[in-house]
């Protein structure tokens, strides 16, 4: 599972691990978030409305979902499970809030938080990518403040000063064998 503040580079990292290796299977969140220019339904995300958030919560159907900068992100926890059941690993891009819920539901997950060279670099990325206004910028980076504040909470910290090598590293921690037990 893959977590980290507003414009580190999650999103370019997975897409990155993807071209390398397609055969990593990625989790397609949920969102009531409007799309992006380019963002494709079912691919990016799954764009749904609040109603039917709702009734996903409703019958047990995320693994987690949490409320991010006023819209709400959730986990379709079927996919994942079917996933998991052929043996193969899932990968998971979620924010803080899901990811401790990850965490207390499946202990054994393995959590990457994925780290900024700067706090410079940081704001600069999410201003570069020019898909939120300044406000909406603002408020992601307030949130990501404390998302910095509980890299700790995390079993590895990656840091993305180049994609390719941070999608390197994650490939191996993907691949990487469980630790031995007690
Ligand atoms: N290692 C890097 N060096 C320089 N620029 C980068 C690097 N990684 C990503 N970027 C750029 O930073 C911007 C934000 O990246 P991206 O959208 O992948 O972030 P994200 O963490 O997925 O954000 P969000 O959580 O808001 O969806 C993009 O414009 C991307 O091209
Ligand atoms: N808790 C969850 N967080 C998710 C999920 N899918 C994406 N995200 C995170 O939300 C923020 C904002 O995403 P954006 O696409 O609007 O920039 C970012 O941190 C994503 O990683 C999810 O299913 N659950």
């Amino acid at each position: 599972m893959l977590s980290g503040p507003s414009g580190v580079g999650k999103g370019t990292v997975v897409a990155e691990v993807r071209r390398r290796h397609p055969e990593v299977w990625v989790s397609v969140s949920v969102t009531t978030r409007k799309p992006r220019p380019g963002e494709v339904d079912g691919e990016h995300y799954l764009f749904v409305e609040n109603d039917y958030f709702d009734w996903l919560i409703a019958q047990d159907g995320l693994l987690e979902w949490a409320e991010y900068a006023g819209n709400r992100y959730g986990t379709p926890v079927a996919p994942v499970e079917e996933q998991l059941a052929s043996g193969s690993p899932a990968l998971l891009e979620i924010e803080l809030q899901g990811a401790r819920q990850v965490r207390d539901r499946a202990p054994e997950a393995q959590l990457v938080f994925l780290a900024p060279p700067s706090w410079g670099e940081l704001v600069s990325r999410l201003a570069g990518r020019g898909t939120e206004a300044p406000e909406v910028q603002s408020r992601r980076l307030a949130l990501a403040q404390a998302e910095l504040d509980a890299a700790g909470e995390f079993d590895v910290v990656v840091v993305n000063d180049d994609v390719a090598r941070a999608a390197d590293e994650l490939v191996s921690l993907l691949t990487a064998p469980p630790p031995a037990g007690p």
